[in-house]
C-alpha cells in the first residue's frame, strides 16, 4: 500500500510526519530528497548551473536557495524548469528509500509537499492532506520567519485548498491546537495499520 502526504506551505505537514515517526511510520521526505539531490558536487547541481548560469552559485559552490527560490517563484517558465530537474531525481531517490522502508516492515508513508500539483495522486492508494485556510498558512511561515511575499509567492505555484481535498482519503484539519494534530494523525495511523494487515 502506498501512502502519500501533502498538504500546502506551512500547512503542517512536518508536525504530522514527527508525530507518524513517534508512531513507528517511516517517512520519505520529498523537501529533504529535493536538497540532496542539488548538494554540492552532484550531478543535479551541475544540470542546475547548466539551465540558470553560475549566479545562482554561493562562494562555496552551493547553491544558494533564496536567489533560486527569487527566481522560480516569480517566473512559472523558470519553475518549470527547475521542476523538470529536480523532480525525476527526487522520484527516483524515493522510490530506493521506499523500497528499503518497506523491507523494514514499516509503515512508509511519502511527505511530498507537491504530490497535487505534479500529478502523483492517481500513484497512491492513500493520500493524506494537512488541511488549514490560506491566511493560516500565511501567519505560521511568517511565525517561522518568512516575509509575507515570499510565502504569498509560494502558495500562489502551489494547488489551491479544493484541488488538494479532492485527491485526499485522509483530511487532517490544523486549525486546532497541535494536540489535537497529534490525536487525529494517531487515528488515521492505526487505520492505515489495520488496512496494511487485512490487505
Ligand atoms: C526553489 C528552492 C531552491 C527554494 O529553496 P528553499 O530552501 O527556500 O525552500 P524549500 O526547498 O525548503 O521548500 C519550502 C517549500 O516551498 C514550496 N516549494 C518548493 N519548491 C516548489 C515548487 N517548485 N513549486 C511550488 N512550491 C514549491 C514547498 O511548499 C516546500 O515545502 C527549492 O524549493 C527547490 O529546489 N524547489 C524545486 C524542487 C521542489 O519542487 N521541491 C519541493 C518538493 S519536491
Ligand atoms: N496546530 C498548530 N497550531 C499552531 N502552530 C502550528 C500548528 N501546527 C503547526 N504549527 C506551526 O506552524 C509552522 C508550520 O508547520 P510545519 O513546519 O509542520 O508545516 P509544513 O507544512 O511542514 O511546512 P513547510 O511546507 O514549510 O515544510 C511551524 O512553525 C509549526 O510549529
Amino acid at each position: 500500500m502506498r501512502v502519500g502526504l501533502t498538504g500546502g506551505i506551512a500547512s503542517g505537514k512536518s508536525t504530522v510526519a514527527e508525530t507518524l515517526v513517534g508512531l513507528g511510520a517511516v517517512i520519505i521526505d520529498s523537501d529533504k530528497i529535493a536538497r540532496e539531490v542539488v548538494a554540492a558536487g552532484t550531478p543535479g547541481l551541475a544540470a542546475v548551473v547548466e539551465e540558470f548560469g553560475d549566479s545562482v552559485l554561493t562562494a562555496e559552490g552551493e547553491l544558494d536557495r533564496g536567489k533560486v527560490g527569487e527566481i522560480v517563484f516569480a517566473d512559472e517558465g523558470a519553475r518549470e524548469r527547475l521542476n523538470q530537474i529536480v523532480h525525476p531525481l527526487v522520484g527516483a531517490r524515493s522510490a530506493e528509500l521506499e523500497e528499503a522502508g518497506r523491507a523494514s516492515g514499516a509503515l512508509v508513508i511519502n511527505d511530498i509537499p507537491l504530490l497535487v500539483e505534479v500529478g502523483y495522486a492517481p500513484f497512491f492508494d492513500k493520500v493524506i492532506v494537512v488541511d488549514v485556510p490560506v491566511e493560516t498558512q500565511v501567519e505560521r511561515a511568517i511565525g517561522r520567519g518568512m516575509s509575507e511575499s515570499e510565502v504569498r509567492a509560494r502558495i500562489k505555484a502551489q494547488a489551491s485548498r479544493e484541488e488538494r481535498l479532492a485527491a485526499a482519503t485522509y483530511v487532517i484539519d490544523n486549525t486546532g491546537t497541535v494536540d489535537e494534530l497529534r490525536r487525529r494523525v494517531k487515528e488515521i495511523y492505526d487505520e492505515l495499520r489495520r488496512d496494511v494487515a487485512g490487505s
